[in-house]
């Protein structure tokens, strides 16, 4: 019998998921914190819809299906920012600023080698309804504070403005597939194929010693007012970067920036402000996001907004590899009851319940040392043994396999506190 799954999936283990979701709640919290609210969106769209936000590329690599009813053609989620767009467009009542957080997985076909997965999981924010720097800088601040919450404080965001390139591709007139190409270039940093590429091209000086030299520009602010100074045609551009680093030097994060002008992003959604999250030594982005303010008019209304989201797995991979998950997931109680009849199991459990005490039941016959053991095995603080002798009012609570005291039943209810700690 096969009992394998595809090569693109993976499932997580117990310790595993547990993990993730003390990642994903610290990082939630952090949203909520910030008054963003939480939305669930289906894992379905229909082609058409999605493709309208998305890009030739990406939804080539979707997952498609067929509505088995009506025959239309249905994609897995492949981006959750064209599915807030769209959703956004729906609604009658658009009272602004609109804040909303988001986690699941999109899905999009890569070759399944090693790591590569078709599922990526992410948590995101969307805002929705402001044009001003300030907005672009929340988001960015919303990120930096989700980081520190889970630890990781050694991180960089490499901030970039797409408008930069629109105003290349205006000024060198070219198709869209010249530009998809272009920015593949700048992309890789190909300097030797951008010379060519625009060798044929009537370029003014300044704009040629600039394009040929994008995938150097990469530096603190002063860069940013070099190239101010140097190349007046984008100084729009280069003025709301310096914008929103002073921002983020209100909000104590200006340190953490860093401007790389040689790396556009994925989306074409982008019309602003983009950023991508590192950290040290680490290869892959864990975060990324920025401004889009034509993708909902693609849907209905133009509404202007930005958002981000992290990459769930690669967060986790990183604190992973540099110890940075310390906690496991431990259970309050386990409750032993050796009486036939199991009431009084019952009632401390769903008291200890009540408390906020996470408690587990020990259904299984053994000898009660094997039981014991098995709790401190499976990460229960402690145990209760009910009926160890004829005393029916007296408990033995276990702290190791070893130690343990007698506490009266009612005494040990009436005491215990209400359980506070919020992420054990
Ligand atoms: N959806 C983008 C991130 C983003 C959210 N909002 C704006 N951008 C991504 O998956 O990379």
């Amino acid at each position: 019998m096969n009992i394998d799954i595809p090569a693109g999936v993976r499932t997580f283990s117990r310790a595993e998921t547990f993990q993730i979701k003390t990642i994903l709640r610290k990082i939630t919290d952090t949203f909520e914190k910030w008054a963003y609210e939480e939305i669930k969106l289906p894992y379905f769209e229909y082609l058409d819809v999605h493709k309208k936000g998305l890009d030739e590329e990406i939804i080539g690599k979707s997952f498609k299906i067929v509505d088995r009813n009506t025959g239309d053609i249905l994609c897995l989620r492949a981006d959750f920012t064209a599915q807030i767009a769209r959703y956004f467009s729906s609604l009658k009542k658009k009272n602004l600023p609109k804040r909303y957080y988001y986690t699941g997985s999109i899905f999009r076909y890569v070759q399944p080698k090693g790591e590569n997965l078709w599922e990526r999981l992410q948590t995101g924010i969307e805002l929705i309804g402001s044009s001003r720097l300030e907005a672009d800088a929340e988001v960015i601040a919303v990120a930096s504070q989700s980081l520190m919450e889970i630890g990781i404080d050694n991180f960089q965001i490499d901030i970039n403005n797409t408008k930069i390139f629109n105003i290349l591709r205006e000024y060198l007139k070219i198709s869209d597939k010249e530009y998809r190409e272009f920015m593949g270039f700048i992309k890789r940093r190909e300097i030797f194929n951008l010379k060519r590429f625009i060798s044929d091209k009537k370029v003014e000086k300044d704009i040629l010693d600039f394009i040929v030299n994008i995938p150097k520009f990469q530096g603190g602010i002063e860069l940013i007012k070099d190239l101010s100074s140097k190349y007046p045609f984008i100084r729009d551009a280069l003025t709301e970067l310096e914008g929103i680093y002073s921002i983020l030097q209100d909000y104590g994060l200006s340190k953490k920036v860093v401007f790389d002008i040689g790396e556009p992003k994925e989306f074409s959604y982008y019309t602003g402000i983009v950023f991508e999250i590192f950290v040290k030594e680490f290869p892959k982005p864990i975060g990324q996001g920025g401004r889009y303010d034509s993708l909902i008019s693609k849907y209905n209304g133009n509404v202007p907004a930005t958002g981000f989201a992290f990459d769930i797995l690669n967060i986790w991979d990183y604190m992973k590899e540099k110890a940075l998950i310390t906690q496991q997931n431990y259970k309050d109680y386990f409750i032993i009851d050796l009486t036939p009849d199991k009431k009084n199991a019952y009632r401390i459990g769903k008291i200890l319940r009540e408390k906020g005490y996470k408690v587990g039941r020990d259904i299984i016959d053994r000898p009660l040392k094997e039981s014991i053991k098995f709790a401190f095995e499976n990460r229960y603080r402690k145990v209760i043994v009910i009926g160890l002798d004829s005393n029916e009012k007296e408990i033995y609570i276990y702290s190791t396999e070893e130690e343990f005291e007698r506490k009266n039943i009612n005494e040990f209810l009436e005491k215990i506190a209400p359980k506070s700690a919020k992420y054990t």
